[in-house]
């Protein structure tokens, strides 16, 4: 992604402004349509109710009428469509106040949202039409942070103008004006964008998960990803949906509701950039779930404080941790599912976010306001609980259970305690989970694309390994026992014709499972070293990212062929295709003989899985002299060597370990 680069495209530029500035009246007039309803009533219960019904209003459009706007949007001028909602918009905000009834407040909501369907509709076709193909994903991104950038600006903004119009204008009148006077600057910056006729596209949210669901929802990974976005669109969504009401419980008023706001989205933005970069040790997959459950546990303070600074802080540390998982989530599904299927995941959580968050926006001050107010006295001690309270505390109640469900689904390091894994990934030193006492070897894969050098590689460092005292046994897959020779004629026999990828698939699982049950895990547990040439890593790469099946879905079948057994250590020798193909003289087998697409999407597949589990692998450039590999792949292993004598036996004989250095 080029951003900067974007960014030099001045069309883009002024549009990216625009955006910005209907992203900014878009959350104003959240902030400021709420915070008149609540101040058109004067109780708790019918305040709530009369906040809950604006976000309703607001939200319904886009769940009702997203694909219609769509189809509407693509036979209007897109420039002038954006012009004519921007000054509808700024009308209908302004004749809030002068109407001045809580009827017209609902309807002026619903058909701002409506409206702005448009909007979002024809500036969605400007920026296809302004930016280059090889552009449209950066700025489709930055388009995304103008959106949801300009939140927390909006909050700040509120905050501010609400502070001022306590000494000018009490009530929020004049946060709608302002809100009114942002669409028309909006409506300026948009006039002068040039027309654009290029595809409206807008994907209906029930269409994305039904999408998401046929094609990804299936794997376990996908399904602890669902959950814990929900949950974390419950723990920020509910928060928002009572900000208003909070804030005067607090004695805050607008200005505390346009802090609290912006806390969330501060700390939202801050969790969504972190998250990824967190804990690099750590695995990926118990973060999200732990990170989410960490921030149900901050939505119990949250619920529960009386002090609106402490609500302020304890907001935007929310939002880090929702965003945090978010972020994660994303990154996850960046790195273990290939393009065509991220962009499904992608959207599948992205949707099921935002159904979520409408759901809990709309719901949250509907369930405050029928709660209502009370007052529980223990002895001599009173506590003012209200209906804000309890809806925090059910939303912490689940957004704790999303996260352990996610946790439990999503954990690949079973059987590690967590503690531990935690220490380990802090101090930097992974924690490796002793070996079984009936499985007292060592296991060892090479993998990489062809001609990388596995099998030279593997001869060496076992004849290293033998020379210095070990028991060593190389095998290779596929065709290291009977039946996998058969397979891997099979398989790699270009008479072979017509075989299905899924069959290919289940063909090399066949020949590893047969393999792991008669060769290593006897070796290992004799206590030999077992030095494999090829295992699992090359099903997910050359089966997974090469034919393009679903990583996750191989994974699952190859772990269970194999009951789950795991290499201690993966040498990943990375060569590029063109180099590697080119050592062999020997005519190329039928999976050699698949194009070079077919070998550049395996060696980058090699690389992701690498790059995603970095402790139990080591990656070497293989286009590196032989001595220099030969050098790296023997610094790595005896760090990983289980001692050649016992202790017990050391203690006797005062024998030092056999290798002491390479
Ligand atoms: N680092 C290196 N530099 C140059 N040539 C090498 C290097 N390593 C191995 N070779 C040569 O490349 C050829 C292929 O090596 P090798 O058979 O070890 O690769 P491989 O990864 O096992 O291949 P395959 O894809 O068949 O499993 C051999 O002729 C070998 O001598
Ligand atoms: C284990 C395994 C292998 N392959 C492919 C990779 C190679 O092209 C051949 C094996 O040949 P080699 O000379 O022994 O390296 O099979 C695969 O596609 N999937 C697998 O799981």
């Amino acid at each position: 992604m080029n951003n900067p680069g974007v960014f030099r495209i001045k069309p883009f530029r002024r549009l990216w402004i625009a955006l910005s500035l209907s992203g900014l009246g878009d959350w104003l007039s959240v902030l400021a349509l709420t915070a008149f309803a609540w101040s058109l009533t004067d109780g708790y219960t019918s305040g709530a109710y009369a906040v809950g019904a604006v976000l309703i209003a607001k939200l319904l459009p886009v769940v009702l009428f997203g694909p219609l706007a769509g189809a509407i949007a693509e036979q209007l001028d897109r420039r002038w469509t954006m012009v004519v909602v921007d000054a509808l918009r700024a009308g209908l905000i302004v004749s809030v106040p002068i109407v001045d009834r809580l009827e017209w407040l609902f309807i002026a909501a619903f058909l701002v949202e409506f409206l702005t369907l448009f909007w979002r509709a024809a500036g969605d076709s400007v920026l296809g039409g302004t930016v280059p193909q090889k552009n449209l994903e950066g700025a489709r991104r930055l388009a995304l942070v103008a959106a949801y950038g300009s939140a927390p600006v909006a909050g700040l903004l509120f905050a501010g103008v609400a502070l001022i119009a306590k000494a000018v204008l009490p009530g929020p009148d004049l946060t709608l004006y302002v809100t009114g006077a942002v669409f028309l600057v909006s409506l300026v910056t948009v006039f002068s964008l040039k027309g654009v006729r290029h595809p409206v596209s807008v994907p209906s949210l029930v269409g994305q998960v039904l999408d998401g669901w046929k094609y990804v929802g299936g794997t376990p990974l996908v399904r602890g990803l669902v959950v814990g976005t929900i949950g974390a669109s419950i723990a920020c969504a509910s928060v928002l949906g009572v900000a208003r009401i909070y804030a005067d419980s607090l004695h805050g008023g607008d200005a505390g509701y346009g802090m609290v706001f912006a806390a969330v989205f501060v700390g939202l933005g801050l969790g969504l950039f972190l998250g990824p970069r967190m804990l690099p040790g750590f695995s990926r997959r118990r973060l999200f779930g732990l990170t989410l459950i960490l921030t149900s546990l901050v939505l119990v303070p949250v619920a529960l404080v009386h002090d609106l600074v402490a609500l302020f802080f304890l907001s935007a540390l929310l939002g880090l941790g929702a965003g945090a998982a978010v972020g994660g989530g994303h990154a996850l599904v960046d790195g273990e599912f290939r393009e065509e299927l991220r962009d499904r995941a992608s959207g599948y959580l992205q949707a099921m976010a935002r159904i979520s968050l409408i759901t809990v926006l709309g719901l949250a001050p509907l369930a405050a306001g029928a709660i209502g107010e009370h007052a529980l006295r223990v002895g001599d001690l009173g506590y003012r609980a209200d209906g804000v309270n309890g809806v925090l505390l059910v939303a912490a109640l689940l957004t704790l259970i999303t996260g352990l469900v996610s946790y439990r689904l999503m954990d690949d390091r079973r059987g590690i305690p967590l503690r531990r894994d935690l220490s380990g990934a802090l101090t930097g030193v992974p924690y490796v989970p002793p070996v079984p006492k009936k499985e007292r070897g060592l296991f060892i894969a090479f993998e990489g694309g062809e001609g990388a050098g596995k099998t030279t590689q593997a001869r060496l460092l076992a004849i290293w390994l033998r020379d210095n005292g070990f028991d060593v046994v190389t095998t290779r897959e596929p065709g290291a026992t009977k039946v996998g020779m058969r397979l891997r004629a099979i398989l790699l026999d270009r008479e072979t014709t017509g075989l299905s990828f899924r069959a290919e698939s289940l063909l090399y699982a066949a020949d590893r499972a047969q393999h792991v049950d008669t060769v290593v895990l006897p070796a290992l547990g004799r206590g030999s070293i077992v030095i494999t040439d090829r295992y699992i890593d090359s099903s997910l790469a050359y089966q997974g990212f090469g034919r393009e099946l679903p990583v996750e879905e191989l994974r699952a079948v190859n772990e269970w062929a194999v009951s789950g057994l795991q290499p201690d250590l993966t040498v990943l020798l990375d060569v590029p295709p063109s180099l590697g193909l080119n050592r062999f003289s020997t005519p190329a087998d039928r999976i050699e003989s698949e194009p070079t697409a077919f070998h550049e999407r395996v060696s980058r597949g090699f690389r992701a899985l690498a790059e995603a589990e970095p402790h139990r692998y080591l990656i070497v450039d293989a286009s590196l002299a032989q001595s220099e590999i030969t050098r790296q792949i023997q610094e790595k292993v005896l760090g990983v060597l289980p001692d050649p004598v016992p202790a017990s036996t050391e203690d006797i004989t005062s024998t030092f370990p056999v290798i002491t250095d390479a």
